[in-house]
């Protein structure tokens, strides 16, 4: 069948050149709306499968506001609009659309556009019925553990989170036949969480028993699911108890989803969440779901045993078999864990996204690991280590004599990947020349080495990686629209180390058996005192950093335990933008701040990082006791950050 696809623009040529495009193209230009009004009347009218949004539109109403409601009742839409600043493309972006098609564009562009729009959403729809299907299958198992309720409550948040994210969930159980009962579950900033019973909740509020009692919290008919902005405002004027919960916790949306169980007991959940924006027509999907399979399981984790307090339990240490070498445990990885383990399977893209050194290119090899790919190949190719000359012919290969210098025949990097999977690290420093062959590459599913004249099929699964702001990047006309949203499919975003402090103990101690076994030193363990170095330090550098400190850290320890970390010796200062305390003293060095207190770029963090290693090594970039291998990058890499960052140094013992 033909896709319905609507048409939302208010100059009446360019609207009609989009609907013959389409139609040409097999699909079925439903309408034209120049309006917002319009268009949600030929929404009613024709269901549409898509909608095509430019963002200036005649009235007040602009496309934006119209993206915000398409994407909360689940229609996609993509924007096609001659507006390409920041502000535009942010505030476009929150609206969740799967694409955005800049003007003037050709109708390759459109058609292209549409296919992987058309791509997303049906790798969405797979991904989140996957996931529904597991979290529930989750969910049961929790409930019917042999474990006290407190333990099962942290549990079942600690899996809500990732897809439902909430800071406070109030549930309630309205029994036509026994008396109404309630408890809350709050989300501490360390990422904990607590089950409060009304008792203490009215304690921690400062409410008396009777103004609770005719309140009747949240008792009023509550019409709507979704209370975002305006509505949460009403809700609060009209309900007490939203109002002092609001106000104590600083919420500004919630989602409620009510149930009756086959045996007539009714239940209802409130999510509530800081931020005003959040929640989504998927989010309240997800939650009558959640509650309809969970409701008859609600007594037996939230009622039927005394309600007992979380007290900052911690967390397993161990994370999931299958991520053999990485330790951690915080609730921001297990989230990343999580992704990981619904996407692995899938041939679908995944971009990984975060600082340098926060475990980008792990993740990515574990992606491969657990794939159905892991007998094959996963090859590397770092995008920021690549001679521009050479961009092309590394990544497709070249046949011999193509260009002056290519004396033999060279197999590129996506040939070596056949039937395996290609990471294409730091990807936001490929040339745009370079990157709209990529795209070609990835819509073909096809390449030809340089001076050759046969095209060859390939099937190749593609991560990427980047420390960069893509979209920053996309805005700024340095990496293009289209390759961002191929290969922005599923994105991973890795935590950096200084929001996941809980996992600094493992990780340290990881290192420490690493390290001592490595250089058959007698490290064994780390003194409280080098620890609480270690855990309010701000980890610009990330994991690498921490690996390297407790690197040297062994080497310099002369008995079983690492007292001194090297940052006591520097001075803890406060930050005045943060007020958290950061290494100081070579300005050079790997320390965050100016001397004058400015705060550091990353890229000066990451220069002094390089010099401050560079020093160590005595200038030697390659081979045993060099940069690179302390740095764990190939000299290759070293040697193009340091062009990149315009390190010049010289070295004499
Ligand atoms: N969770 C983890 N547990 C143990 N080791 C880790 C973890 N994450 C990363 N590492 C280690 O930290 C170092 C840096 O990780 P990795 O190279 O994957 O980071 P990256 O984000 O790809 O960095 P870059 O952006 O600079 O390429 C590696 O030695 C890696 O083995």
């Amino acid at each position: 069948m033909k896709e319905k696809i609507l048409i939302v623009e208010d100059e009446f040529i360019v609207a009609n050149d989009l609907s013959l495009m389409l139609k040409k193209a097999g699909y079925d230009s439903c309408g034209i709306a120049p309006s917002v009004a319009r268009a949600l009347e030929l929404i009613a009218e024709q269901r549409p499968d898509w909608v095509l949004i430019d963002i200036l539109l005649q009235g007040e109403r602009t496309g934006i506001d119209l993206g915000i409601q398409l994407s909360d009742r689940n229609i996609p839409f993509i924007y096609i609009s001659a507006n390409t600043n920041q502000t535009i493309l942010q505030a476009a972006k929150a609206t969740l659309p799967y694409g955005f098609l800049v003007k003037p564009f050709r109708e390759k562009d459109l058609l292209v556009m549409l296919d992987i729009a058309q791509y997303r959403h049906g790798q969405n729809i797979k991904y989140n019925l996957r996931h529904q299907t597991g979290l529930l299958q989750q969910l049961a198992t929790i409930s019917t553990k042999n474990e006290a309720s407190a333990e099962k409550v942290k549990q079942i948040a600690q899996l809500l989170q990732p897809v439902l994210p909430f800071d406070q969930l109030f549930l309630t159980r309205m029994n036509p036949r026994s008396p109404s009962r309630d408890c809350s579950v709050i989300k501490s900033t360390s990422g904990n969480y607590q089950l409060e019973s009304t008792e203490s909740m009215l304690i921690l509020l400062s409410v008396s028993n009777r103004d609770y009692k005719l309140w009747n919290p949240l008792g009023l008919k509550l019409d709507k699911q979704l209370y975002c902005a305006y509505e949460f405002r009403k809700l609060r004027m009209e309900d007490r108890w939203t109002q002092v919960v609001s106000d104590k916790f600083g919420l500004e949306s919630a989602i409620v989803s009510t149930i009756t169980t086959p045996n007539g007991d009714i239940y209802r959940a409130v999510f509530f969440s800081t931020e005003g924006e959040l929640y989504n027509s998927i989010h309240v999907d997800l939650a009558n779901q959640i509650m309809t399979s969970f409701g008859p399981m609600i007594d037996e984790v939230f009622f039927s045993k005394p309600v007992a307090e979380i007290k900052e339990t911690k967390t397993d240490p161990s994370p999931p078999s299958h991520f053999h070498g990485i330790i951690g445990s915080s609730p921001l990885l297990n989230s990343v864990f999580d992704k990981v383990k619904i996407v692995a399977a899938d041939d679908t893209s995944v971009l990984i996204l975060g600082e340098s050194g926060t475990g980008k290119e792990r993740i990515a090899q574990i992606l491969h690991e657990l794939s159905s790919r892991k007998s094959k190949k996963m090859v590397t190719v770092n995008c920021a280590a690549l001679p521009l000359t050479l961009i092309e012919s590394t990544l497709f290969g070249h046949e011999k004599g193509a260009f002056t210098g290519a004396g033999d025949r060279r197999i590129g990097k996506f040939e070596q990947a056949d039937g395996g999977t290609i990471f294409l690290d730091e990807i936001g420093e490929l040339p745009l020349e370079a990157q709209v062959k990529l795209l070609r590459v990835l819509q073909e599913k096809e390449i030809e080495r340089l001076g050759g004249n046969q095209t060859r099929k390939i099937n190749v699964r593609i991560i990427t990686a980047t420390n960069r702001n893509l979209e920053k990047e996309v805005a700024e006309g340095r990496f293009r629209l289209d390759l961002y949203y191929r290969l922005n499919v599923f994105p991973i975003e890795l935590p950096p180390l200084r929001q996941r402090k809980e996992d600094i103990e493992a990780l340290a101690c990881h290192f420490v058996k690493k390290y001592s076994s490595k250089s058959e030193r007698p490290v064994k363990s780390i003194s409280a005192i080098a620890l609480q170095q270690l855990t309010s330090y701000d980890w610009p550098g990330n994991i690498r950093e921490l690996e390297h400190l407790i690197e040297r850290a062994v080497l310099l320890s002369s008995g079983t335990e690492i007292t001194d970390t090297g940052l006591a010796s520097e001075k803890q200062t406060e930050n005045p933008v943060g007020g958290k305390p950061h290494r100081t003293g070579n300005p050079d060095a790997i320390g965050n701040q100016h001397p004058a207190g400015k705060t550091k770029t990353l890229e000066e963090v990451e220069k002094g990082y390089i010099l401050e290693i560079l020093h160590l090594c005595k200038g030697k970039i390659s081979g045993p006791g060099g940069a690179a291998e302390l740095l764990n990058i190939p000299s290759t890499t070293l040697n193009s950050k340091i062009k990149k960052l315009g390190i010049s140094y010289e070295f004499t013992d």
